[in-house]
């Protein structure tokens, strides 16, 4: 019996791309209607279709009923998709999930049934950089996406179009395709590229109204098809002109290019918010004189203690290996350097606290706001905050870290898969590196509190009553510019911040 969807689609990977992007996909198609039922589940009767042509161009996406499934090999994964509690925090995601799972969003580990069940599967697993064998530190890992692609080729019964959402080196797709194709069932499975373009924090707007939506797909008729198909299911929502198609070179590597431009245009801005610190300029003035200039754009302009998260460090790795790969040297130490700068901001950030704090830090307590790798996520992958608790903790401070969203749990795991920083190589790291429940008590006592992620919540802070919490002289390191300096120093704060003039230095003439 028909279950009343006219598609159905299966996502690989219930992580923080697969969830909210398959949520956002699920919330703006067609549910299908509960058809009246005397006993038994729920049967769903799609609303009729009134565009038959889901295979051509122009229009929306049709009245096309979707039903969406979240697969994953991780039953604590699901359990939590599937639970009040979401695996993952981002601003407006609970709203768009309750909306629609149960009716046609859903969260599973049966991944066999799924695969077998769809359409159209994507893949969006995890493609970390390696850490072992040839390329390991530069170099993504593919592993998931072949296994996932093994995967789909042993339990299809039918064609099914393969969409890779994950970010993967360019041709990825040619093995992907290579692998469905020594199926034994003479199937014969469609490749799209399709990367995703969404922010930590911002991934529910960023998803409802995106930029563009990229469709890379091999140019033969079936190809094109495919690609048509996977278009119309954005177009429910995505005006059509935003979504484009190329070919699946072209989408791989844009994907990797999108996220090296802006990472670079970070380390830009730090590289010459330490001329501003040595010159007595000031980094905000310098961005907004830059930014008016449309040529160059005000956005992504912010100086700060360096860019973190799962995917600039690793795309960014990922290019400049593929650079190496095909013998272009000075192409990938072009942008190898947007990593070193970043690496230079973050470490110049710790040794300018332990230099201003008399050049030591020892048994000082040091209060860290914030460890996510920027405000409205618990996300700490490659935080930059990470790097200055490790340099830190090298120096023997006491350190109290208060972040609003980030499970200590969390910000061990990565400490450790990262750093390289446990328990059992750091004797008493446990009791060295504390979290606090708020930032009140992480900067009681302490002689410096640092902002290393800008939530909103910190501009509000009593400052007042921090400072009197505090040691004297009582240090403010402001690593993301976002508190009002003069106000602090009015209270008494010691302040130095990112790329801003020190008023005891330097004076105007
Ligand atoms: N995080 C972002 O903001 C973002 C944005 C755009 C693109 N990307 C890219 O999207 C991809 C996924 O990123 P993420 O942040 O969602 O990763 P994630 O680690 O949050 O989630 C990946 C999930 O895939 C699951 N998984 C791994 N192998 C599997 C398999 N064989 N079968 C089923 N499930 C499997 C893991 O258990 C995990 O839950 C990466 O390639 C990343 O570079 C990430
Ligand atoms: O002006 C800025 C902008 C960002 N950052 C930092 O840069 C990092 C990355 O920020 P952002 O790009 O907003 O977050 P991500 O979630 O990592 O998103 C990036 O990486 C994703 C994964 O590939 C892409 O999909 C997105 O388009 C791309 O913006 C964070 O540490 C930010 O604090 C700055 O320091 N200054």
């Amino acid at each position: 019996m028909s279950d009343g969807f006219d598609l159905h689609i299966c996502c690989m990977g219930a992580g923080y791309v697969g969830g909210p992007t398959m949520a956002v996909i699920a919330a703006n198609c067609p549910k299908g209607v509960m058809g009246s039922v005397t006993c038994g589940p729920p049967v769903f009767v799609s609303i009729p279709i009134r565009d038959e042509s889901i295979t051509t161009w122009g229009g929306g996406g049709g009245e096309r009923a979707i039903r969406v499934c979240v697969v994953d090999l991780s039953q604590k994964q699901i359990d939590a998709w599937n639970s009040p509690d979401l695996p993952i925090y981002e601003p407006g995601l609970v709203e768009v999930v309750e909306k629609c799972r149960g009716t046609n969003l859903f969260f599973s580990t049966d991944i066999d049934a799924e695969i077998e069940l769809a359409d159209v599967v994507f893949i969006s697993v995890n493609t970390p950089t390696k850490t072992a064998g040839i390329g390991a530190g530069r170099a993504a890992n593919v592993k998931n996406c072949e296994l996932c692609a093994r995967k789909i080729a042993e339990v299809s019964m039918g064609d099914k179009i393969v969409v890779e959402k994950s970010t993967v080196p360019v041709r990825t797709a040619e093995a992907v395709r290579r692998v469905l194709d020594c199926n034994e069932k003479g199937l014969r499975f469609q490749v799209l590229s399709n990367p995703e373009f969404l922010a930590e924090g911002t991934a529910i707007p960023d998803l409802m109204e995106p930029d563009r939506v990229l469709i890379g797909g091999v140019q033969s008729p079936e190809g094109l098809r495919a690609a048509e198909t996977l278009a119309s299911v954005y177009a429910n929502w995505v005006p059509r002109e935003r979504i484009l198609t190329t070919n699946l070179w072209s989408s791989e590597l844009a994907k990797l290019v999108a996220n090296a431009f802006l990472a670079q245009r970070v380390s830009s801005i730090n590289s010459i918010s330490a001329l501003c610190e040595a010159t007595g300029a000031n980094v905000s003035e310098i961005t907004r004189a830059v930014g008016m200039d449309d040529r160059i754009g005000k956005r992504f302009l912010n100086s700060s203690i360096g860019f973190g998260g799962s995917c600039f460090q690793k795309d960014i790795l990922n290019l400049v290996y593929l650079c190496e790969t095909y013998g272009l040297r000075e192409c990938a130490e072009y942008w190898n350097q947007v990593i070193i700068m970043n690496d230079y901001q973050k470490k110049r950030f710790s040794e300018k606290m332990v230099s201003t704090m008399f050049n030591t830090v020892t048994g000082k307590k040091i209060a860290i706001l914030g460890f996510a790798f920027k405000k409205d996520t618990g996300d700490v992958r490659e935080t930059p905050s990470m790097f200055v608790v490790r340099d830190l903790v090298h120096e023997q401070a006491k350190i109290h870290v208060y972040d609003p969203q980030v499970k200590r749990e969390d910000m061990w795991i990565e400490m450790d898969y990262t750093c390289k920083m446990n328990a059992a190589n750091h004797p008493g790291l446990e009791e060295a590196v504390t979290t606090s429940p708020d930032a009140y008590s992480a900067c009681d006592g302490a002689h410096a509190l640092a902002v290393l992620t800008e939530w909103d919540e910190f501009k509000d802070l009593d400052y007042e009553r921090i400072y009197k919490s505090m040691a004297k002289p009582a240090f403010v390191f402001d690593g993301r510019n976002i508190l009002d300096h003069d106000a602090l120093r009015k209270v008494g704060f010691e302040v130095h911040a990112i790329g801003k003039p020190d008023p005891n230095k330097f004076s105007d003439l």
